[in-house]
């Protein structure tokens, strides 16, 4: 399938006097793996969060698949996964209970999620756990169940906010493997992360975001023009090194 799977079209927010996405366009290819990096507080989240029908934008228009998400939401929550940032989840249920919950709530049969729900748990290392309740997840295993959760369906396209973020490298490389198993059937990846290096390795696109703009966006070798992901980051979004521009002179000063 060709054409987008999801666009954007000048998308903004404005919290109060806070101006957290300022115009952005965005065109995710069908079947492409996705990156989305930026600096602390560039808009990531929120973009994300637009982009998948969970905040309303103050201006600006977004389409998953075809279908615009705010004003048919039932039909594209239906056709993505999500993996949100901090991921709340029913977390007084066990793992396995929360896959079968889920797969009950996405309209799945019994007998089909059951059976997705077993072999998601065992791809993703978390059988052994799969009887204890969520709630006493470490952060990776919390990602890894709210992976599967949003997996569950074999949604068209996989939004991840920080499907990295406290993760240990082994648990990080079960996520990498299941993401690029899921990719290489043609399906879409979008993916918010802060490691370059699994970027640069996982995505054959990115978009940089800074102050709520996008600042640069394409294909991974025409965004680093030959050099790594990280300097290019650093390059487009201006290393701001003020722990390098004087002050923090009593820092350290106790020693001896
Ligand atoms: N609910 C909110 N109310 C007010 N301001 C908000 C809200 N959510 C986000 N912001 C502000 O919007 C800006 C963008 O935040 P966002 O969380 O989208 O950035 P991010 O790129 O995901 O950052 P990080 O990498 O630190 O997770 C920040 O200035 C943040 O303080």
């Amino acid at each position: 399938m060709n054409g987008s799977a999801v666009r954007a079209r000048g998308l903004v927010k404005q919290f109060k006097r806070t101006t957290a996405v300022a115009g952005i366009d965005l065109d995710v290819p069908t079947g492409s793996f996705f990156g989305l990096v930026g600096p602390n507080g560039a808009g990531k989240t929120t973009t994300l969060s637009m982009l998948t029908g969970l905040l309303r934008p103050s201006a600006g228009e977004v389409s998953i698949l075809g279908a615009d998400v705010w004003a048919d939401p039932v039909r594209t929550k239906a056709r993505i996964g999500v993996l949100p940032e901090g991921v709340r989840l029913f977390d007084r249920l066990s793992g396995r209970e929360l896959l079968l919950y889920t797969g009950g709530l996405r309209g799945l049969g019994a007998d089909a999620v059951a059976q997705r729900a077993e072999e998601l748990l065992w791809v993703l290392d978390l059988r052994e756990a799969a009887d204890r309740m969520v709630l006493d997840y470490s952060t990776g295993m919390r990602k890894k169940i709210g992976l599967a959760a949003a997996l569950l369906h074999n949604p068209g396209v996989l939004f991840l906010d920080e499907p990295f973020e406290g993760v240990d490298p082994v648990s990080a490389g079960t996520i990498r493997a299941v993401m690029e198993r899921y990719t290489a059937s043609g399906s879409t990846v979008i993916f918010s992360s802060h490691v370059m290096e699994l970027v640069e390795r996982l995505c054959d696109r990115v978009a940089v975001l800074d102050r709520g703009r996008v600042v640069a966006a394409g294909e991974i070798a025409e965004v680093t023009d030959g050099r790594p992901l990280h300097e290019a980051f650093l390059s487009i979004v201006g290393a701001r090194a003020r722990a390098q521009e004087g002050g923090l002179e009593w820092l350290g000063s106790s020693a001896g």
